[in-house]
């Protein structure tokens, strides 16, 4: 009897435990699919400025640029397209190229632009000026609370670009990274009358279209901008009449001291959708009772592998920003780790389809640095276990973690370079993924925890080594300067 109410009480709780990581799972994958990926907006334009947070206008923008003879001035929208400062503009530009394979190629079926570089021509128009850094910093860059450093947004002119009818276009494609702290991209467009030439935008199956053309505004006074993330995959679709004329900005990640873009951080992490799917687990003694830890695999790209630059947990967007958030007003010990998933009892799918976009850097120096250093190859299988597990700490399996989404295979990043010696010598890469992971204290040591920690804004609960180790950063002399984590792959 006294058995078949423990077994009817665990069989509760699991039920229980189920059913609110199924809400969790949902909350996850909802708030991914809601996330802020791209945004954009519109000033009109007029004589005088208007600094009216509720009626924000920009004055004309000038561009100035040389013929090779005289400097020139172009105002817009004041002077038309048949003005002869425009129409010389229009001459001076070359046409634009784009990257493939790290070369620059021209190809008109694929992208048909013309461009003036940065030192070619100067522009009046600031976006700091006209307060898109701070709409941009607002929604595609929040602020870590408990984050002593706050980060900012360094917005790089970057190019004048034209997309003229008949043609003008740039197929779908991810921009290059210009740097690793590069996280999203700016298009301003010029109030200059085209049609057609919408950007369309699109990450994890969503898409966004900006619609710029000036039909029902022939006069277009009005000036236009999107900002998307580095990752989004995005195309400008064929300029049907007009000239569509575009000024083209990176957008960066530095640390500054949160008011650079004067936006201060007014994020509540208790308002964010996730937050009280997550707190459920923790009002319920029975849900890990023991206590567990729960991954989610990030959902944006990040330089997760070079240990200079990627700025995490501060680099965190959208979704992620908001799962960490949340996990640290709950006074929850959360860390953001490259897991290295090695592929030698699995198929190599994983590596397969990933489109690594930062291959160059960690493979090269992975691998020169190594064999210099070392003076050593791996061949043989036992080796290649020797090198994986020289470079995690511990390992830990995949199953000791509960996963609250799916990984997405292209967000994968080179990892682990290493030479492989035989009949074929090759140089083989390992990929890694960067995830985050949340640490929940066994239910006795739970309560109240929450409400502290919020009013703190720090993780109030000791990460309980006993059960995980991180591993150091650097641990390989810095050699490879990136911290790695193994993780098996399940068989099959
Ligand atoms: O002009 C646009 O809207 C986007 C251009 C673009 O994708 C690029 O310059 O990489
Ligand atoms: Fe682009």
């Amino acid at each position: 009897m006294a058995t078949e109410s423990r077994e009817g009480a665990s069989s509760l709780a699991k039920m229980m435990t189920d059913k609110l990581l199924n809400e969790l799972k949902a909350s996850v994958a909802q708030c991914a699919r809601a996330a802020t990926f791209a945004c954009g907006g519109s000033f009109p334009i007029q004589d005088q400025a208007s600094q009216d947070p509720k009626h924000p206008s920009v004055r004309p923008i000038q561009i100035r640029y040389d013929n090779g003879e005289h400097g020139q001035l172009v105002t817009l929208p004041t002077n038309g397209i048949d003005s002869p400062a425009f129409q010389q503009l229009l001459r001076v530009c070359t046409p634009a190229s784009f990257g493939r394979g790290g070369e620059e190629v021209m190809y008109e079926e694929y992208r048909k632009a013309s461009k003036l570089g940065p030192e070619d021509f100067l522009t009046s128009f600031c976006p700091y000026e006209a307060g898109i850094i701070d709409i941009i910093s607002q929604l595609l860059l929040p602020n870590a609370t408990h984050e002593k450093d706050k980060r900012s947004v360094r917005a790089e002119l970057y190019k004048l670009n034209v997309y003229s009818s008949p043609c003008g276009r740039f197929k779908a494609h991810v921009d290059t990274p210009r740097s690793d702290a590069q996280f999203a991209s700016l298009v301003v467009a010029l109030p200059v009358a085209h049609e057609g030439g919408e950007l369309v935008v699109r990450s994890a199956g969503k898409q966004l279209v900006f619609d710029w053309s000036t039909a029902t505004d022939p006069i277009s006074s009005t000036l236009k901008f999107a900002a998307f993330y580095s990752d989004c995959e995005h195309e400008v679709l064929e300029v049907t009449s007009g000239h569509r004329v575009t000024l083209t900005y990176n957008l960066y990640v530095t640390r500054g001291n949160g008011h650079l873009a004067g936006i201060p951080s007014g994020l509540d992490p208790t308002q964010l959708p996730i937050y009280d799917t997550l707190k459920n687990i923790f009002d319920v003694p029975s849900c890990f009772p023991k206590g567990g830890m729960l991954g989610i695999w990030l959902t944006h790209s990040y330089a997760h592998t070079n240990g200079e630059m990627n700025f995490l947990p501060s680099s965190l967007k959208g979704a992620d920003m908001m799962f960490y958030e949340t996990a640290i007003a709950l006074g929850l010990q959360c860390s953001v780790q490259p897991i290295l998933c090695y592929s030698m009892y699995a198929d190599d799918d994983d590596v397969e389809y990933a489109q690594p976009t930062r291959q160059g850097f960690a493979t090269q120096q992975g691998f020169d640095e190594y064999v210099h250093s070392e003076g050593c190859v791996y061949g043989n299988d036992e080796d290649y276990m020797n090198v994986i597990s020289e470079w995690s700490e511990e390992n830990i399996r995949m199953d000791s973690v509960t996963w609250l989404n799916e990984k997405r295979a292209e967000l994968a990043e080179p990892a682990l370079a290493y030479a492989v010696f035989g009949n074929d010598p090759s140089v083989k890469t390992e990929y890694s993924y960067a995830v985050l992971l949340i640490d929940i204290p066994p239910s006795h040591e739970r309560a109240g925890n929450y409400a502290l920690a919020y009013h703190l804004r720090r993780p109030l609960t000791p990460m309980r080594r006993s059960r995980m180790r991180w591993p150091k950063s650097g641990k390989r002399g810095g050699v490879y300067q990136i911290r790695v984590l193994a993780i098996p792959l399940p068989f099959g």
